[in-house]
């Protein structure tokens, strides 16, 4: 199945626009982000990048609506963010967005399938049989759905985790260092099915990461530093990845 088509994935998905974060007041205050312009495409994997306090998570937690901006707006799709209530970002974040964080964050005393299941369930709303057997097996949890967190390795939960980040059909899945736990194998399974994910359901994906190599599977990376964009690759490699990082001195 592939649902990528070009016109879908010329839409944006989210945007970004002057966006300015401050913490702190007076002398100590830190511009974490200092007027970003940016945005992702609806169908592509988007890898954000940049050295240690670049201003990474906080994009990322300001594109989410988990934390607010000074300036600036950000749209998921037609609906604008900075003007929403608590209970609006609420109902926004649980109906369109789905997240995968590096610690798993999945509940230890409920099975994979109702991990996964959970966040629908909250929301009232019933899981579509069809989409729900396409996710677990893409996922390759089919076996697994029984099991509880600590059956599982790191790797299956994190699986877990992005089949609950899919089941939804969120406009974006917004990942932080999903494979900062995990490793290389592990991590490149997940990498995998993220891009899975992207490449044949037509997900998009936008997610934080250290690691040119998880960086590689992006159909593009968005360079950070100093609280501003920096720059971008298109198709990047490991080896363009790295050699980008370092022109900023990570
Ligand atoms: N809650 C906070 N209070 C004060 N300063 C903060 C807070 N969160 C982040 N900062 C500062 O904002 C800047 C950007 O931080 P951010 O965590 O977004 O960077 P990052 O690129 O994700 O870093 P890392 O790669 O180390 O996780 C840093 O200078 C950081 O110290």
């Amino acid at each position: 199945m592939s649902t990528t088509l070009s016109g879908v994935q010329a839409r944006t998905a989210v945007a970004a626009r002057q966006l300015v974060k401050v913490y702190g007041k007076g002398e100590t205050a830190v511009r974490a982000l200092d007027g970003v312009s940016v945005d992702f495409a609806a169908g592509q994997f988007t890898a954000i990048m940049g050295p240690s306090g670049s201003g990474k998570s906080t994009l990322m937690h300001c594109l989410a609506g988990l934390d607010t901006v000074d300036a600036g707006s950000v749209h998921i799709g037609q609906v604008e963010l900075t003007s929403q209530s608590d209970k609006g970002l609420t109902k926004l974040r649980r109906d369109r967005i789905g997240f995968i964080f590096q610690s798993f964050n999945l509940l230890p005393t409920l099975t994979a399938e109702q991990n996964i299941l959970l966040g629908l369930q909250l929301a009232g709303r019933r899981p579509d049989p069809e989409w729900l057997d396409t996710v677990v097996s893409v996922t390759g949890l089919a076996q697994r759905l029984g099991h509880k967190p600590n059956e599982l390795s790191g790797g299956q939960q994190q699986r877990v985790a992005c089949a609950r980040a899919l089941v939804a059909k969120p406009d974006v899945v917004f990942a932080d260092e999903p494979t900062g736990n995990l490793d290389s194998r592990s991590g490149a399974e997940v990498l995998g099915f993220l891009r899975t994910s992207v490449r044949e359901l037509g997900q998009t994906v936008i997610m934080v990461t250290h690691d040119p190599v998880a960086a590689s599977y992006a159909d593009r990376v968005v360079l950070l530093a100093d609280g501003r964009l920096a720059g971008e690759i298109h198709q990047p490699t490991a080896d363009s990845v790295l050699a980008a990082m370092k022109n900023l001195g990570a």
